[in-house]
């Protein structure tokens, strides 16, 4: 048996909707301002199958939201210690492309990977002969995780992104004059740009919600995806970190770990139950969805999600 039906998803998406016009969709990068402000979907992964309600054929991209992966795949390559000599696993409570505690911070370090210095950090160390190797290796793991193999980058985000990357160049920079990162800058755009420019739809986004919450292992095929202590230390930050400077107040609002990214996606994983994936890109002052925030928090709280 579901544990929702599809009218109450529908009932969930309309009665958050009218959020979206109190938000706004982000334009510093230019090609997300092409987004439309009304929109909102959800779909619900569990191990009965997949429930969808709202504007579920968007595709979007999935921003910060990617950081989780590429933490995961740097974890894969290098174990826990080694990530965390160039990271750091505390939040901030800055915004997540603050430039400040970087300076602070000595050594100087990234505070954690879901702040764009600590992601920008994670990302160089994933092990590839060159960025298409590595990128390869990203879209491979997306790809598992949603099982759906035609997913793939957005180019048009990506260079949008690359072309204005001025506040991630000069983060770079910063790790690169403190010894965090040793690598050509314009590489490391390259392909961080591309990462986030990764697009899917909400049932994808479940699906990899899903599989986290099924400790790594593919509910179809038994496959071992990620690691459990892995699946483990992603989720962690999701709840520590993953909502940027509002993770404290969506922790006490939902209680489930989640990841945002500036497109408006949203992606979360309720340890043992299910996987959430939302889209809606009419973003809060903290740069998360603002509908897409209420409606995990109604979902949250009608279906008992709260893990604390
Ligand atoms: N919050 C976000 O989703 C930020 C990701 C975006 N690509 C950036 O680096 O600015």
């Amino acid at each position: 048996m579901h544990c929702i039906t599809d009218e109450e998803l529908i009932a969930l998406v309309d009665q958050a909707r009218p959020f979206c016009k109190e938000g706004e969709v982000s334009d510093y990068i230019p090609a997300l301002g092409k987004a439309e402000q009304s929109d909102l979907s959800i779909a619900v992964y569990t191990e009965d199958g997949c429930r969808s309600a709202g504007d579920v054929e968007k595709l979007f991209t999935l921003q910060s939201v990617s950081k989780i992966l590429t933490l995961a795949i740097a974890l894969c390559d290098l174990g826990v210690e080694r990530v965390f000599e160039k990271v750091g696993m505390e939040p901030t409570g800055d915004p997540f492309n603050s430039i400040s505690k970087l300076e602070n911070n000595k050594p100087s370090k990234p505070l954690n990977p879901m702040i764009n210095a600590g992601a920008l950090t994670v990302t160089n160390l994933i092990k590839g002969n060159n960025n298409n190797d590595k990128l390869e290796r990203i879209l491979n793991l997306v790809r598992a995780m949603a099982c759906n193999p035609k997913i793939n980058y957005n180019s048009f985000v990506a260079e949008s992104e690359y072309e204005t990357a001025y506040l991630n160049r000069s983060l770079c920079y910063f790790l690169k004059a403190h010894k965090v990162i040793d690598c050509d800058v314009e590489q490391l755009l390259d392909i961080y740009t591309k990462q986030c420019a990764i697009e899917l739809n909400c049932i994808d986004l479940s699906r990899i919600g899903f599989v986290l919450a099924n400790n790594g292992v593919d509910p179809d095929t038994g496959e071992t995806i990620l690691p459990r202590k892995i699946t483990r230390i992603v989720t962690t930050f999701m709840v520590t970190c993953g909502m940027y400077n509002e993770s404290g107040e969506f922790a006490i609002k939902a209680g489930i770990p989640a990841k945002s990214g500036v497109s408006g996606a949203l992606l979360s994983s309720v340890p043992g139950r299910m996987g959430i994936g939302v889209y809606g890109p009419a973003l809060n002052e903290k740069g998360n969805s603002i509908a897409g925030t209420k409606l995990l928090e109604e979902l949250s709280e009608k279906l008992q999600l709260n893990i604390f």
